[in-house]
């Protein structure tokens, strides 16, 4: 399924931002610190997330084959001078403007795994 995907991310015009890596799980519900990004970072985390991991588990443990993906919806900063951080409104909002982009893409998947394409 990720090499389809790759052909999916193709067909959707998105292959240009498809990066496959470590996904890390925090618990939330707040974002991480900077020590704490730091530290995913050496142990070779490429993104972090709250929900993805869990979801996964449970699948598995159902019996059921897992393709996962996640839309990178901020930047995590790192930077102690830096005045920024990571907020829910740019989460939410950059969701919102991949909506229609992430429909087709998972429509694609789906397809594919239906043996519709
Ligand atoms: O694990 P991901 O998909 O990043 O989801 C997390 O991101 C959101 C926080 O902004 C929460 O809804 C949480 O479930
Ligand atoms: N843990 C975590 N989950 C997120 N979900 C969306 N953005 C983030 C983030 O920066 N950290």
């Amino acid at each position: 399924m990720r090499a389809y995907a790759k052909v999916a991310a193709k067909k959707v015009g998105v292959a240009s931002y498809l990066r496959e890596g470590v996904y890390a799980i925090m618990g939330g519900p707040n974002y991480e610190t900077i020590a704490e990004l730091r530290l995913l970072e050496k142990l070779g985390c490429d993104a972090v997330g709250m929900s993805t991991v869990h979801e996964v588990i449970t699948a598995v443990h159902c019996g059921m084959t897992v393709f996962a993906f996640s839309l990178i919806t901020n930047k995590c900063i790192m930077d102690y001078d830096v005045e920024d951080e990571a907020n829910h409104e740019e989460v939410i909002e950059t969701g919102k403007e991949r909506q229609d982009v992430l429909k087709d893409f998972v429509s694609q998947m789906v397809a594919h795994i239906g043996g519709k394409d």
